[in-house]
């Protein structure tokens, strides 16, 4: 195989084989090349995925050595994106009774979902992640985004407990948005104690959602990673968690006016 031919199959199984580690005779096998040589390529696609914010090529030398091909954006792209998106959600057509907005076509879109995921993920490059939560249903899209691009399983939390969930572990919360005591359930066999997970929904208002979820993962004995969602929403009373990221903070909804102030949330807006 030519270094040419070779090189476009080497790029296309580290974008299909993200956080994946694969040694270097994997590669000198599959083109029957040098190591050399194979090191060599990776050197041509490492510069050029730096140059094109593709993301990063790491090279681990030993016997359990080998390449690792990490997705990521720059914070200029990530900024780009949110601000596109952002625009797309000041359409006065989205306004929903109860402070909420409808965000189904953009969080149905797959290129949305895969730029949000890259979004979300890049706030956590070098952060040891084991798992996703979110909470059914509209949290769903953004945690497998997330998950796809971390490479690691996400988890659904449900508001409703279902036979096929087999065992599960429940927890109170105090729904902000609702001011009442709710119930959402996990089944045991989600987590094991001492993975570190990262918690996305779509959306907070009073963030007790987010806070329960939270308690969730205490309870299952894991650690916390992170809090982030795609946006947060007006709220006047006192949010219920404050340690979380957002893409995108709704400012104001004037349902007479028919007007959405969307701005770019805490993590382009808070010192990193
Ligand atoms: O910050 P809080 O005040 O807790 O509210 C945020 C909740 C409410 C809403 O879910 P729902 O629309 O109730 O449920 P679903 O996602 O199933 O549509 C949203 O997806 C968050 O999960």
């Amino acid at each position: 195989m030519k270094r040419s031919e070779r090189l476009v199959d080497f790029t296309n199984y580290l974008l299909n084989h993200p956080r994946k580690l694969t040694t270097l005779s994997f590669f000198s096998e599959r083109y029957k090349a040098a190591k050399s040589s194979i090191s060599e390529d990776l050197v041509i696609i490492k510069r050029i995925f730096d140059e094109t914010e593709v993301g990063t090529v790491e090279t681990f030398a030993g016997v359990s050595g080998g390449v690792v091909f990490t997705p990521a954006i720059s914070d200029k792209n990530s900024q780009e994106i949110a601000s596109e998106i952002a625009a797309l959600m000041g359409e006065s057509n989205r306004i929903l009774p109860g402070g909420y907005i409808y965000l189904s076509d953009i969080l149905g879109s797959p290129k949305n979902l895969d730029k949000i995921g890259k979004i979300i993920a890049h706030e956590y490059v070098g952060k040891q992640i084991d798992a996703i939560m979110t909470i059914a249903t509209k949290g769903i899209p953004i945690a497998q985004a997330v998950s796809s691009i971390l490479d690691v399983p996400f988890v659904i939390v449900r508001r409703d407990p279902k036979v096929t969930e087999g065992a599960t572990l429940n927890v109170n919360y105090m729904s902000g948005s609702s001011s009442k005591v709710e119930n959402m359930t996990l089944s045991k066999r989600s987590l094991a104690p001492g993975q570190r997970v990262l918690i996305v929904d779509d959306f907070m208002k009073g963030g007790g959602t987010l806070n329960g979820m939270k308690s969730l993962v205490h309870e299952f004995d894991c650690l916390l990673a992170g809090v982030a969602v795609f946006a947060e929403g007006p709220f006047k009373g006192e949010r219920l968690i404050s340690d979380y990221k957002s893409i995108l903070k709704i400012d104001s909804i004037d349902v007479e006016k028919r007007s959405i102030d969307v701005t770019l949330g805490n993590i382009y807006t808070e010192e990193k």
